[in-house]
């Protein structure tokens, strides 16, 4: 009878350690992810949970241990060119451009990532569809905050990277993102497949 091989993770962090200035900011950090899983950081300030995100998405190199993206290791400058271009990463830094309209804020993503089609929809589910035409800089911080979400969601990449996603959303945006992690949002035509999401989270976990 043949059997069946278990699929290899997506992505490993294999005994991962990482120094700054002298400092030992990470101490061997083992994580295994599947598609469909999320690991949620928490831990006090100053504890390197940014540090990990920011390994994740190829800005620091662990200096010991090793990132695997489907077995090879990410700081392979081939296998890297390739494991970027799966990477969803919001940061505190919204890199909005203000003069241009909610929408062509997400639209030129979604255009530039060779899709097409979830941009309204998209904008619609984090509740900007009445603001699509205006300019960005009319936005509050937490419709700013929906904004980079709806593009991540226009974008769709499997490997999200979320620094303090919840920072400025109140209750509603919130429960939005949950559900997004939770993958089971499908309102307004948007689904995608399992994806995988590493999050620093300051609130009680849902
Ligand atoms: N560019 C840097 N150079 C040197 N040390 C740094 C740098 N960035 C962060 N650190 C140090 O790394 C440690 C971890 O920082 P990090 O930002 O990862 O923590 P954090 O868990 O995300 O904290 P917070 O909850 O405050 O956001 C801190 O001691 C910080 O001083």
């Amino acid at each position: 009878m043949p059997v069946r091989k278990p699929p290899v993770p997506r992505l490993v962090l294999d005994n991962v350690s990482c120094m700054r200035n002298a400092q030992q900011i990470l101490r061997h950090v083992n994580a295994t992810l599947h598609d469909g899983s999320a690991l949620v950081l928490s831990g006090t300030n100053g504890s390197g949970k940014t540090t990990l995100l920011r390994m994740l998405a190829g800005f620091n190199k662990p200096t010991a241990g090793q990132v695997l993206w489907n077995g090879h290791d990410i700081t392979n400058s081939g296998v890297f060119h390739q494991y970027k271009l799966q990477l969803n990463w919001l940061a505190l830094k919204d890199a909005i451009k203000d003069k241009f309209t909610v929408l062509d804020n997400v639209l030129w993503f979604e255009l530039l990532e060779g899709k097409e089609g979830n941009s309204v929809p998209a904008l619609e589910l984090m509740g900007l569809g009445k603001l699509v035409k205006e300019k960005a800089r009319m936005l509050s911080m937490g419709q700013r905050k929906r904004l980079q979400l709806a593009r991540l969601l226009a974008m769709d990449r499997p490997i999200w990277l979320l620094d303090e996603p919840s920072v400025a959303l109140d209750g509603e945006g919130v429960k939005l993102l949950e559900y997004i992690i939770h993958g089971i949002e499908r309102k307004g035509g948007l689904s995608f497949a399992p994806r995988i999401f590493l999050l620093q989270w300051r609130m009680p976990w849902f």
